[in-house]
């Protein structure tokens, strides 16, 4: 089937971004978020990221024109009914996704394809607690959306080959790549990337190096765009915590134990970038570290 309407649920760093890609392909897209001012933000952050493609020489002023009048902001999850794809993108926590999901199950058309953007939670058992496992699917973009190349595609036990070809043919025409993971905690990229930046807390927590020297370590010594430490900030730390205890959890193994450092942030709501304050504090000119 072809997917023409796309519906993203969540207006966050990724809800909005993934919102921004779909409009400027050509999809009409339905944003929801449970809050009228993360909509705003959201629509605000996709405006700002637009202008800086067409000042790039990205886009033209058409397409940015035309993207943004492609995207329909609404508080009201049952606006999604109408769609062929849902992508949620809502923060991560498991109760919460699947309440979105138990939501909107009664207002979908039967051809509509449910897909998550999670990081790291099971598909198979999100999917098990809607009406339709057959046809739903992990959707796992990467951050900053608009510039990442990889789109992780994760299938449930039942997914079925329709929905992954759909899903496939919606990250070519995004003009993104796709990498294919098991359902299994974290899928591949977290599995990988997410123990290394828990390993960076524990490094810090362990005073083996500083903020800064861990950063400038990881970046100029193994050449990574951003240090681990920055990187966890630009992420958000309760999605790092979020991610280490669904490998904790779910493999059932100490390698996989959140740093307790990390789990002070986010107790502080020291969550980085979104909140101002993290492993940096971003509330200055330019951010300083915090230890
Ligand atoms: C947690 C999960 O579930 C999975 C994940 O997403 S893990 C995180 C994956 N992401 C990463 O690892 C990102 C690592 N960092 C980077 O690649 C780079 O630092 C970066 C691309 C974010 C910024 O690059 P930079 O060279 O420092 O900055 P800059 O030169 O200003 O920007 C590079 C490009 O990114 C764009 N950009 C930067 N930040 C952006 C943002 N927040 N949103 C949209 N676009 C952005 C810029 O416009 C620029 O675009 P062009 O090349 O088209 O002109
Ligand atoms: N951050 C990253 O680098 C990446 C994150 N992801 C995944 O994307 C998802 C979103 O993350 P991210 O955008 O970073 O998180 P954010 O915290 O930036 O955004 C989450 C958004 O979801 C909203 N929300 C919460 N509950 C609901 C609900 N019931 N209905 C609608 N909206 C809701 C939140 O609103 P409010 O603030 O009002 O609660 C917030 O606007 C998560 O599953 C995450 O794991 C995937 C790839 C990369």
């Amino acid at each position: 089937m072809e997917i023409r309407t796309v519906g993203v649920v969540g207006a966050g760093q990724m809800g909005n971004g993934i919102a921004h890609v779909m409009a400027l392909a050509g999809y009409d897209v339905m944003l929801n978020d449970i809050s009228q001012d993360m909509l705003e933000k959201g629509l605000a952050k996709i405006h700002s990221n637009l202008e800086r493609q067409v000042s790039r020489d990205k886009i033209s002023a058409d397409d940015m024109k035309a993207a943004m009048a492609r995207i329909k902001p609404t508080v009201q999850l049952p606006d999604l009914g109408q769609v062929d794809l849902v992508i949620e993108s809502a923060t991560e926590r498991e109760a919460v996704k699947q309440s979105i999901f138990e939501q909107l199950v009664p207002h979908l058309e039967p051809h509509t394809i449910l897909t998550s953007n999670t990081s790291s939670i099971s598909i198979t058992r999100l999917a098990s607690g809607t009406d339709r496992p057959e046809k739903f699917m992990g959707f796992h973009f990467m951050n900053p959306v608009p510039i990442m190349q990889l789109v992780e595609l994760i299938r449930g036990i039942a997914t079925d080959q329709e929905t992954f070809q759909a899903c496939s043919a919606v990250v070519e025409k995004l003009g993104k790549t796709s990498a294919t993971s098991e359902d299994f905690p974290a899928f591949i990229v977290n599995r990988i990337l997410m123990p290394m930046i828990n390993e960076a807390v524990y490094t810090l927590y362990e005073g083996v190096g500083n903020v800064t020297s861990i950063d400038v370590s990881m970046k100029l010594g193994t050449n990574h765009p951003m240090g681990p430490l920055e990187l966890a900030d630009f992420i958000g730390l309760d999605t790092c915590l979020a991610i280490m205890n669904v490998l904790h959890d779910g493999l059932a193994d100490t390698k996989y134990r959140p740093c307790p450092l990390l789990t002070k942030y986010v107790e502080a709501g020291w969550l980085g970038r979104k909140t101002g304050r993290g492993f940096y504090d971003y509330r200055g000119e330019t951010p300083v570290p915090t230890r």
